[in-house]
């Protein structure tokens, strides 16, 4: 195991990254609020990067070596909380910097948290579930003095899910003492349901991007009747994200996963194609009620919202032209960069940023923790309920801040995360 102390002699990445733009946005709200100079440097860095090589043994006997990582931005509201995901683009500066957005994240749904996120760099198609599960259990393993319930509460992500949840509570438990092993099971957030898992969870962050929506239509004395959406990603969020909104009357127009694009202007049946991808081995390529459409123009479709719900940087100055969507939600963390959100807000577009537009998964996560903390078992029903009103209350507060201050969202969503962060340190006295 590998801590990296300093990370000014880390090797910046040849393209711009996605620290820069975590940065790039801490910055600017720092700008607006006077952030103490002291409080800035600390929130600037990682308090710990925990990169693990592990060898794993495949189901051709060969041994593989894999790379994790976990970085723990901030805890000074809380444990550090936040997912970890298997993907090929997983590597240190996207751990950071999604460590750093959930810091901002947890600050603004006003839970007691901090921000840490992690992952495997690998494609996850390419091994076996026995092959995945080994991994799992190799890399919590291998992280098990770094995560704890009250200390680093890891949760789904890109490619990971409750079965993942499942094996790596599991793993940990079995590291613990065995008068302690239940009393851990709240170490992982976001497993199954008949594990300590919490009913709702599994669409706690599409409901939340549903739901960010709807009150932005609400303020703006508009209903979502027939307005027209497209989705980039058709996976936890994006499926939920969509479900919700054409319950709500709303018309799914185009959609877009790492197989290729889709679009039928009449409307795509959101329950059909999840079928369709189920039978399909996870692809809509060939989904028979719309057209495929060049993987290039898919954000320049016609439409009303546009809700990136797959990986960073997707929305750059070089597509943000392209969009005719009037408003831009952000199921994933950090779909716009820094450059195509200065494009779109010049356009007159609006960004429902996604420390508040993805927050419902991280919300449903405390509900989870604290149910498994205090012996409990929610149900879905009050479940929603909880999830819509802490929405309700974050969405009002970004609002209220954005018109107040003449500030877009973004900005008045950090200005807010950012200000409760620096309470807590000035209360402990630690800066005069
Ligand atoms: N799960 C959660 O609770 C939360 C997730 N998020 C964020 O939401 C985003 C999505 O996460 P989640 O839904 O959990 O992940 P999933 O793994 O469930 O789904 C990811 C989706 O993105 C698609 N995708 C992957 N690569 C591309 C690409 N190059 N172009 C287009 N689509 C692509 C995948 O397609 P395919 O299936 O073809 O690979 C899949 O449909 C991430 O940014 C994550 O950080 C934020 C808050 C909470
Ligand atoms: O549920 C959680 O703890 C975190 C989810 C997550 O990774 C995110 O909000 O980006």
């Amino acid at each position: 195991m590998t801590l990296v102390a300093d990370q000014k002699k880390q090797k910046k990445p040849a393209v711009r990254g996605m620290m820069e733009n975590v940065m790039e946005q801490f910055n600017s709200a720092a700008d607006q609020i006077n952030l103490h100079p002291n409080i800035r440097k600390i929130l600037s860095i990682t308090n710990n990067e925990i990169v693990v090589n592990f060898p794993v043994k495949m189901d051709n006997g060969e041994v593989e070596i894999f790379r994790g990582y976990r970085v723990q931005h901030n805890n000074a509201l809380g444990p550090y909380k936040g997912g970890l995901r298997y993907h090929p683009t997983v590597d240190i500066d996207a751990a950071r910097a999604l460590a750093m957005w959930m810091t901002w994240k947890t600050s603004l749904a006003g839970l007691p948290y901090g921000g840490g996120k992690g992952g495997i760099q690998l494609d996850p198609s390419k091994y076996s579930k026995d092959e995945l599960e080994r991994i799992t259990r190799r890399f919590t393993f291998a992280l098990a003095d770094n995560i704890g319930p009250e200390h680093d509460i890891p949760a789904p992500d890109i490619n990971t899910n409750s079965q993942t949840m499942a094996w790596m509570a599991d793993t940990y438990m079995s590291t613990r003492p065995p008068a302690e092993r239940t009393a851990n099971q709240h170490v992982v957030t976001g497993k199954p349901e008949g594990s300590g898992g919490l009913e709702g969870r599994d669409r706690a962050t599409g409901y939340g991007v549903y739901l960010t929506i709807k009150f932005w239509a609400e303020k703006n004395e508009m209903t979502l009747k027939n307005k027209r959406f497209i989705v980039q990603g058709f996976g936890n969020v994006g499926y939920w994200a969509a479900h919700f909104l054409e319950n709500e009357g709303a018309k799914l127009v185009a959609v877009q996963d790492a197989y290729g694009s889709i679009e039928n202007q009449d409307g795509i049946n959101v329950a059909s194609l999840f079928n369709y991808v189920q039978a399909h081995k996870g692809s809509f390529v060939d989904f028979p009620d719309a057209d495929p459409i060049d993987k290039d123009s898919f954000f320049g479709t016609d439409c009303d919202i546009c809700i990136p719900a797959a990986l960073g940087n997707q929305i750059t100055k070089e597509n943000a032209s392209q969009l005719k969507a009037t408003l831009i939600a952000e199921g994933a963390n950090g779909p716009i960069n820094v450059e195509g959100e200065k494009a779109l807000l010049k356009l007159g577009k609006t960004i429902i940023p996604d420390i508040l537009c993805n927050s419902g998964g991280v919300i449903g996560s405390y509900f989870e923790w604290l149910q498994n903390r205090n012996g409990e078992l929610w149900q879905l029903d009050e479940v929603m309920v909880k999830l819509d009103k802490k929405l309700n209350e974050s969405f009002n507060k970004v609002w209220e801040y954005s018109q107040r201050r003449s500030m877009d969202m973004r900005t008045a969503a950090y200005c807010i995360a950012i200000e409760r962060i620096e309470k807590a340190y000035v209360q402990r006295g630690i800066f005069p």
